[in-house]
């Protein structure tokens, strides 16, 4: 059976643990062919973000045209995008698709993925037309406190574990993997926590880098110990 496509618009994490990694593998994960739009590189480990350096304008608007004219997505699912005018941008040429939007401004380690100008963009642009938008705490306060039915602020959860970088990716990804395969809000908000549960599980004694590990992507199957998670 052919799998319904969903298109992240996110930055890269050199460390795996966030953004288009963390996207694509649990779009994969979860059985949706993930198609990604890069609007930043960042250098970034588990300890912090050292570098940012932003896709240009039109290299951003060309993937984007590449993905629509031709995959079609019915699910875009947003990260950092990194400037206002791409936020614009995503507004304008998404708005007819289910549109998740997790308006990522602080990393888990503190470092600014969205200014001022930003915050203004996506409440002007990106948030009148989204489907659901996740911010955690931080971002609810910074985009003015934005409420309705669409708007799923999230919040860590009981399992104790220091790797935890990438959940807010993770559990957006999640929630658009399910819309796409036909989950309602309510449905896909449950069954995304479960998976950021579930996945926060498989890798909470992993020693991975010196700082906030990833989340576990995808491994479901034997930890090196050889048991099945
Ligand atoms: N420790 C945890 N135990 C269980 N579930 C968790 C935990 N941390 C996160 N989650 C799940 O993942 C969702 C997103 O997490 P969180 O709000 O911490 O994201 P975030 O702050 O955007 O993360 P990040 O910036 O690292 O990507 C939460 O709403 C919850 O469902
Ligand atoms: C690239 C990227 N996207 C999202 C986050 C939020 O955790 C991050 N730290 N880095």
């Amino acid at each position: 059976m052919t799998p319904p496509v969903v298109l992240t618009v996110a930055a890269s994490d050199s460390g795996g643990g966030a953004g288009i990694a963390a996207d694509l593998t649990t779009f994969a994960a979860l059985g949706v062919h993930g198609a990604c739009v890069v609007t930043a590189v960042t250098a970034q480990d588990t300890l912090g973000v050292r570098a940012v350096h932003r896709v240009p304008l039109d290299v951003v608007e060309a993937q984007l045209d590449a993905v629509l004219d031709d995959l079609d997505p019915p699910v875009v699912k947003t990260g950092v995008l990194g400037s206002p005018e791409v936020v614009a941008l995503v507004a304008r040429r998404c708005a007819d698709r289910t549109l998740v939007v997790d308006p990522v401004l602080v990393a888990t380690t503190g470092a600014v993925l969205g200014d001022e100008a930003v915050v203004a963009a996506y409440a002007e642009h990106l948030l009148p037309v989204a489907a659901v938008v996740t911010p955690n705490e931080r971002e609810h306060a910074a985009l003015g406190r934005p409420d309705g039915p669409g708007v799923v602020v999230t919040r860590g959860g009981g399992v104790a574990t220091t790797n935890d970088h990438g959940t807010g990716c993770t559990y957006s990804s999640a929630l658009a993997a399910h819309l796409a395969l036909g989950a309602d809000l309510p449905a896909a908000t449950a069954a995304a926590a479960s998976y950021v549960t579930r996945q926060l599980l498989v890798g909470r004694d992993w020693q991975l880098g010196r700082g906030r590990g990833p989340v576990a992507h995808v491994h479901t199957a034997p930890t090196p110990e050889g048991d099945i998670a």
